[in-house]
């Protein structure tokens, strides 16, 4: 069984040959870290929220509401931080959310590549964005044994949607993430104010411009008419008028399992369970989208309690590993990161990428060990207080 929490021991040791970390420790160096090699416009995107940024921020806060009970004398000299998806063994709870600028956030262009590298050097699966700067094929191929969930924008063309599940299926990922909560892009001020959105300058395309179907629309090649094609993408990409009518449609589509994202009110749930998926994804998208909404913890019981067996995964706000505990108490199956991945990619390509993974698991692991929880199973709502 591993034991996530010797990297820090690894720290140590480094420092006795006068090895300092060459990359941040904590959160907060990492975001300034990332804000010093980031071009703004870039920072904004990813830094950025809708609105004011209240729920971002909430998502954050909202962990300093609980707290975990310490157990002494628990039995927890050994962790065991396995956790089951879906019939997937993942030798630990953490994921890697899709950001689809990932791409970008390498120095190189190859950010999926990259994040596709260090889920296999680590074996913390991604959900990989329908966004990206290399094909979904060659992206499945750098994960090796690592599972990979390919993250679906259905466009609005039933064709295409069909055509990206199918290459889904023959790369080999372990399931489809359908994300509901951006089908119709947020108001993000930041990115306003520098008049600047990638995905319109062609950029994370390359799924749309490698896709037979999207193709087989345009009268030039993306490689000769790149401004057409990011043309024909920003008319495709929205879908506000896909309803829960539409769930029997894309269940339909494959045998893989489908989840849902974006999903915080249990009456959503019950919908999605009763429509056949096999997972749902609570999320308010890093408060990305809808600014003003709850803190994605806050609904998080509910959401549990409302799907029964079906699994939940959780993302929005943790940044560190005593917030991926409380996510666990609180019932989750799996708890995604999203900025603080892509940070790491900022300051250090997949090797910064391997190392924030392996300092939020190391705090994991250790906060298991000090306060008595030698499983995940162990963990409970009974676990945790609210702070008062
Ligand atoms: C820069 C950026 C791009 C994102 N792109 C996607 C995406 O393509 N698809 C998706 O489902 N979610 C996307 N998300 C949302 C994340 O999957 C996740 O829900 C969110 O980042 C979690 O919040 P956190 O950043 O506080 O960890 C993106 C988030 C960021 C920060
Ligand atoms: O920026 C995002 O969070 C995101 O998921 C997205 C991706 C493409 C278009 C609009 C939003």
């Amino acid at each position: 069984m591993a034991n996530y929490g010797d990297y820090q021991l690894r720290i140590y040791l480094d420092g006795l040959s006068g090895k300092l970390p060459e990359l941040p420790v904590s959160f907060e160096d990492l975001e300034r870290g990332a804000e010093e090699v980031m071009s703004a416009q870039l920072w904004s995107y990813v830094a950025g929220g809708a609105g004011d940024e209240r729920t971002q921020r909430a998502n954050v806060a909202s962990f300093d509401r609980w707290g975990l009970m310490p157990r002494m004398l628990a039995g927890a000299a050994q962790r065991d931080l396995t956790a089951d998806l879906l019939g997937t063994s993942l030798p630990t709870p953490l994921m890697m959310a899709p950001v689809g600028v990932i791409g970008l956030c390498d120095a190189e262009g190859h950010g999926d590549l990259a994040t596709a590298r260090a889920a296999a050097a680590t074996g913390v699966p991604a959900v990989v964005s329908t966004l990206m700067q290399d094909p979904l094929e060659d992206v499945a191929a750098a994960l090796g044994d690592t599972p990979g969930y390919f993250q679906l924008y259905p466009p609005d063309d039933r064709e295409l949607t069909e055509s990206f599940v199918r290459r889904a299926e023959a790369a080999g990922y372990a399931g489809i993430v359908v994300t509901l909560d951006t089908l119709t892009l947020g108001w993000r001020p930041r990115d306003l104010s520098l008049a600047s959105f990638p995905q319109l300058k062609g950029l994370c395309l390359a799924n749309y411009f490698t896709d037979p179907v999207f193709r087989s629309h345009l009268d030039a090649s993306p490689e000769r008419d790149p401004e057409a094609a990011t043309m024909r993408w920003a008319t495709t990409f929205g879908n506000p008028k896909l309803t829960w009518d539409d769930l029997a449609w894309l269940r339909s589509l494959t045998d893989l399992p489908l989840l849902l994202k974006g999903i915080c009110d249990p009456e959503d749930v019950r919908r999605a369970v009763d429509g056949g998926v096999d997972g749902v994804y609570c999320s308010n998208h890093g408060g990305r989208q809808a600014n003003g909404g709850l803190p994605a913890l806050d609904v998080l019981p509910e959401v549990v309690d409302a799907a029964g067996d079906v699994p939940v995964i959780f993302d929005s706000g943790v940044r560190t590993g005593a917030d991926v505990v409380k996510a666990l108490a609180l019932g989750a199956t799996a708890v995604g990161v999203g900025r603080p991945y892509a940070y790491g990619m900022a300051v250090g390509g997949a090797a910064g990428v391997e190392h924030v993974l392996r300092c939020l698991l190391a705090e994991t692991d250790l906060t298991m060990a000090i306060d008595g929880y030698p499983d995940v199973a162990s963990l409970t709502r009974g676990s945790l207080r609210e702070v008062r």
